[in-house]
Formats: structure tokens, sequence, C-alpha cells
């Protein structure tokens, strides 16, 4: 709450800075959707994609990669050009024959993140503890790149820096059997926070949300969020379940969350989701409806065969 009290006065402060020097913008600035507020008419109106590409260097498909509403930004220090990839293009026959990567981008990205430390407890956590319990499409046989977006931590770093910031670190860590993205078992380490830990995690400098029991530092995430950076320090330190289930995310945010991921709420600390009650009520209801539709088909059934008797 504090953090995002800051980030108010600074786009107010930000707005007189415009209004004494270039005058009033030409288009009102599109702001953020809260939860629950409706859809913006028109198919996907008001988003602005997440996805980044990598540096065109080399030409990709005749006529090099086309750009595309999608293209955002580049991701600079990235010298393999092997990985260059379209927007947002699945893998194609033609893709392969032309000896380019027509790859969703986040889905390279996941690969080289993960590939470049592919033996290190943070890799296996990557793959195996992925939101979705499947790891990184996406995943070749390839290792040893190093792609990461300037700036961006991988889970040892965030932990190291939670070390050095005197806030306690992880509860604990344990190991936690998955699959990874090949479909192979094994064992990941999963490391547990206390909610008062993430709590703490709310100011600009490090944010860190939970999300279906999964602990987020979107630090990094906060100015490349597609709803704003207001809502996400609206969340600061909380358990933001609720909320980012509310906006009805897509599939590509849900996929963006494992980048962000470090770890799991404690056990202890775990409560119940309302997502429970509602399937415990669904399957109440599933038994109880049957049941009490056959009684009155019963009855029903008696009140006729009496019926015709009698006449
Ligand atoms: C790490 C967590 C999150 C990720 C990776 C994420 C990612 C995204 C992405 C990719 C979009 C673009 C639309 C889409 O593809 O669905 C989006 C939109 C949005 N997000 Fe998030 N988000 C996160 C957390 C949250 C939270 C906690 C809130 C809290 C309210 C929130 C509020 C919104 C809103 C209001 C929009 C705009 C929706 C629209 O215009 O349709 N997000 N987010």
């Amino acid at each position: 709450m504090r953090a995002a009290q800051e980030v108010r006065e600074q786009q107010v402060a930000a707005k007189g800075r415009e209004a004494k020097g270039n005058g009033a913008r030409e288009t009102p600035r599109q702001g953020p959707r809260s939860p629950g507020s409706p859809r913006p008419a028109g198919p996907r109106a008001g988003r602005k994609e997440a996805f980044r590409y990598l540096t065109p260097a080399t030409p990709g498909p005749p006529g090099g990669f086309p750009k595309s509403r999608y293209l955002v930004g580049e991701i600079g220090g990235i010298e393999d050009p092997d990985w260059v990839v379209g927007p947002r293009t699945r893998p194609t026959p033609q893709g392969a024959a032309e000896g380019w990567a027509g790859l969703e981008a986040e889905s390279v990205l996941h690969w080289r993140r993960e590939n470049r430390t592919r033996n290190s407890p943070e890799s296996r956590l990557a793959v195996a503890r992925s939101p979705d319990g499947r790891g990184s499409p996406g995943y070749g046989s390839r290792a040893g790149l190093s792609a990461r977006a300037p700036g961006r931590k991988l889970p040892s770093e965030t932990r190291r820096a939670a070390a050095e910031s005197g806030i306690p670190g992880p509860m604990a860590t344990e190991a936690a059997s998955g699959s990874d993205g090949n479909g192979q078992g094994g064992e990941a380490a999963v490391t547990y926070y206390r909610l008062e830990e993430v709590a703490k995690r709310n100011s600009l400098k490090e944010i860190w949300l939970v999300i279906h029991g999964r602990v987020y530092d979107v630090t990094d995430f906060l100015k490349e969020h597609p709803g704003g950076e207001e809502v996400l320090l609206e969340q600061a330190g909380a358990d933001a379940s609720e909320s980012f289930e509310d906006v009805g995310h897509s599939s590509d945010a849900r996929e963006m969350l494992k980048q962000y991921y470090i770890g799991d709420v404690h056990p202890d600390d775990l409560k119940p989701e309302s997502g429970s009650k509602v399937r415990s009520h669904f399957c109440w209801s599933y038994w109880i409806l049957p049941i009490i539709g056959a009684i009155v088909l019963g009855f029903l059934y008696r009140y006729y065969t009496s019926e015709s008797k009698s006449s």
C-alpha cells in the first residue's frame, strides 16, 4: 500500500511536469483496468503485450521478421543468432527448414534461462516446479546459452539479495518430486517462505506476491506489467490469487508466472483457497440434486399409478 502510494505520488509529480512543459497529452493515458471492471471492447483491446523479442541478428524468414504490434522491444546482450524468434510464432516445418526457430519468444527465453544453469538447483526448481507443473515449452537439447534480460534476477540471486537485505531468508529448502519439461521425473528443491517474510517485500525496491500458494518476485516485472505497476503494488507482499483470477489473465500471463517463481508458501501458512469451497459445494450439489430428483420422480410415479388404478 505504501509502495502504491509512492507510485501515485510519482505519477502526480510527472503529470505536473508534463503540464508545465509540453502541455496536455494528446491522447489520454490508458490506465490499468481494475479487477472486476469490464473488459475494453474489441479483441484484446487496450492490451500491451508483455512479450519481448530477441534481436533479429539473422534475417529469419524471407523478408525478415514482420514488424508486429507485439514487438515491443529487444533484449540486448544476446549473441546467439540461432535463437532469433518471430512474433509469437509456433514451430513450423517451413521455419525449421529455413533454420530459424519459430518458437514463442517467452519459450525461448525460458529455455535459455533454464539451460544456462541446467544442472543447478535453480534450473531444476524452475522446470520441475513451474506453476502448471509441466516445465517450460520449447525446451531444447542445446546447453550453455547465456541469455537473460538485463537486470532480471534468478531465484538464487533473489535469495542472496534477501540475505543481504537483512530480512530473514527462506524458511527451508526441501526436496519435492516433480517432473521436468521432458517428462522425466526427478527431485526438485522447493524453497518455502513464511507469509510474514513475503509481507516484508512490499516496497518499490522489492515486491513479492503470493498466487495460489506460490511466491513470485515481481520486482523486475513491475514496469513491464501490461496491467500497470499500480495494481501489482497494491498487492505487494500479499496473497494476490483472487485479484489475479478476477482479471482473467490469459494463458500467456500464466505462462509468464514461471519466470518470477521463487518458491512456495510454507505449508503451515497455507489457507484453503476459496476455489476449494466452490469445489466442495459443487460436490455436495452433485449428489443431492439427483437424489431429490429421484425422490420426486418416485412420488409422481406412485401418484399416477394409484390414479390409474382407481379410475
Ligand atoms: C506475476 C504476476 C502477474 C503476471 C505475470 C501478469 C501478467 C499480465 C499480462 C501478460 C497481462 C496482459 C493481458 C493478459 O495476457 O492476460 C496482464 C494484464 C493485467 N493484469 Fe496482470 N499479471 C500479474 C499479476 C497481476 C496482479 C496481481 C494483478 C492484480 C490486480 C494484475 C492485474 C492486471 C490487469 C488489471 C491487467 C489488464 C487486463 C486487461 O486489460 O484486460 N496482474 N497481466
